[in-house]
């Protein structure tokens, strides 16, 4: 299994007027006890309303948040511990988020942007960077004109578009997106999902596709699970309302056309 979430807990500490020595804090649950795999090459939606945990999951799964209780495993090797390390972790794992500005540095060009990841994981490759530079972005629809362009030159799409070819540059083996084309009107998102779906067939890829927006995932991915309230309440991969047993996911589906 590439990715496996087992019995995952994320409790935030929850601010109480009334501080007590003999009772404990109340805490908040943002994740609860959630169990997930993710197989090579496959493409799995995370759908749920604001504040249903997803942002959560995908900063625990990055390591950006530790684990109350409950294991992450990358390969089989918890991430949460010592056991791997984080350059040899996100090697694997790319996350790309909906505010493209915050991962793009303004003053960078696309060229340096997408060099960087290429001078972190492959610096023996020096040689090669410039074409490999110049395939990502064939990759991700965007001629070589972009390249000494600045992240204020590009539109919405085309900036998500730029983060997304960061990721690859770093040849990982899933990638989680997190709201990632949010912000885009409706025919761009629609592009970038058809263009993710290209990339994932060729290159063997996973995705954790995080959204709060049921219909994007329907194009792109093999199976989807529905948060509620910090809980997966349903995983499904056929787009049949009647199957489903939440009456969230029904609420989800009703909303879809
Ligand atoms: N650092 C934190 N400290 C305290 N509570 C937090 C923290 N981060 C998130 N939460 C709480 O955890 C819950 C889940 O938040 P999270 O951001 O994961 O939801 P989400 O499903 O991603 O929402 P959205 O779609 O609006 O981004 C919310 O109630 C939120 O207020």
């Amino acid at each position: 299994m590439l990715l496996e979430l087992r019995y995952v807990t994320k409790e935030y500490p929850l601010r109480s007027r009334r501080k007590s020595l003999f009772k404990p804090n109340p805490r908040l649950k943002a994740v609860n006890q959630i169990n997930l795999t993710i197989k090579k090459g496959e493409s799995v939606g995370l759908v749920g309303e604001s504040g249903s945990g997803k942002s959560t999951l995908a900063k625990l799964i990055m390591k950006m948040e530790s684990v109350t209780s409950g294991q992450i495993l990358l390969n089989g090797q918890p991430i949460h511990g010592r056991q791997i390390n984080d350059v040899k972790m996100y090697k694997q794992m790319q996350l790309v988020l909906q505010d493209s500005s915050s991962s793009l540095h303004p003053k960078m060009q696309v060229k340096e942007i997408l060099e960087e990841p290429l001078r972190n994981y492959f610096p023996e490759e020096k040689t090669v960077w410039e074409v490999t530079i110049r395939k990502l972005l064939k990759l991700v629809d965007l001629d070589s004109s972009f390249l000494s362009r600045y992240p204020h030159q590009l539109s919405g799409g085309q900036k998500q578009r730029v983060c997304i070819a960061k990721a690859l540059a770093v040849q990982p083996e899933i990638i989680i997106f997190d709201e990632s084309i949010a912000s885009l009107d409706q025919a761009s998102q629609m592009d970038i999902i058809n263009m993710l779906k290209h990339i994932q067939k060729k290159q063997q890829l996973s995705y954790l596709f995080i959204t709060h927006d049921l219909k994007s995932t329907q194009q792109l991915c093999d199976r989807v699970m529905v948060m509620y309230q910090g809980e997966l309440v349903e995983t499904f991969s056929r787009w049949d309302s009647q199957q489903l047993s939440h009456p969230y996911s029904r609420l989800l589906f009703q909303h879809l056309d």
